[in-house]
């Protein structure tokens, strides 16, 4: 069984159609990347597999269950899991509190005045863990305000991955960053234990070649191919419309 699969998902915003009948599957563990030039439905799709918009019509299924028209709230406790933008960062907080603040939501214990000493530092492992999994261990008492904007998106992940989410969606990771912090999130991205599927959009074919095991081209709203990397490259077509052009 595929960890999520859509059904001919459609969203429209009146006569402008975002989504066509997209049929795509993520098994467990892989690497997949959505291509697909500016415009053609990425991000809408994503924000339909998270809860934030609606689908007109079609089935989102998420290990076997159809979680379709779910609250985001509901989707992330089943397991999918997203990175927000970085403004959801407290940037007057530490990096460590930022993701403590991420684990106790997860692990509970918000109200809780006499909270017991081992349930604290079972918080404090935890946030250390995730800390050394997106490699800012170091200075994690640094204030969030003094990262640079490559750190923030990984402590963003380390967020993201306090859930403990299977299915892990990231949209557009590399985007604004040096080549320097493009290489890091490969890295990061990549470090990730393979109990986690990836879906991600991204735009810089460096990072889609090195990182998927799997990609799909969305154009338009509909999906003009699925493939390895290798096939995708292969695609006539994919590389009239996407490849061949500026990208
Ligand atoms: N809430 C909305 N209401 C109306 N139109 C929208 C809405 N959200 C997105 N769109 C339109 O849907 C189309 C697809 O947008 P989307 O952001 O999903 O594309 P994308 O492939 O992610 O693009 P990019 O690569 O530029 O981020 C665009 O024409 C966009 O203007």
């Amino acid at each position: 069984m595929s960890l999520l699969q859509t059904e001919k998902l459609y969203k429209s915003f009146g006569n402008l159609e975002v989504t066509r009948n997209v049929d795509l599957t993520v098994k467990h563990g892989e690497r997949h990347i959505i291509i697909g030039p500016n415009g053609a439905g990425k991000t809408s799709f994503l924000h339909q597999l998270t809860g934030q918009l609606k689908p007109s019509s079609g089935r989102i299924k998420f290990k076997g269950q159809d979680i379709t028209g779910f609250q985001p709230e509901a989707i992330c406790q089943l397991g999918v899991g997203r990175t927000f933008q970085k403004n959801t960062l407290f940037q007057s907080l530490s990096v460590q509190e930022n993701v403590r603040l991420a684990v106790q939501a997860k692990l509970g214990g918000w109200y809780q005045p006499l909270r017991d000493v081992a349930s604290m530092s079972q918080h404090w492992e935890r946030t250390h863990q995730l800390l050394d999994q997106v490699h800012l261990a170091e200075g994690a008492d640094r204030r969030v305000s003094s990262l640079s904007y490559g750190e923030q998106r990984q402590l963003e992940i380390a967020i993201a991955l306090a859930a403990e989410p299977e299915l892990l969606l990231l949209d557009e990771p590399t985007s604004g960053m040096s080549p320097a912090e493009t290489d890091r999130m490969v890295d990061l991205v990549r470090s990730l234990p393979d109990t986690i599927a990836i879906l991600m959009i991204e735009h810089d074919m460096k990072v889609v070649f090195s990182l998927a095991d799997k990609v799909t081209v969305l154009y338009y709203g509909e999906v003009l191919a699925t493939g390895t990397p290798q096939e995708i490259q292969g695609n006539e077509r994919v590389r009239e419309v996407y490849l061949g052009g500026k990208h």
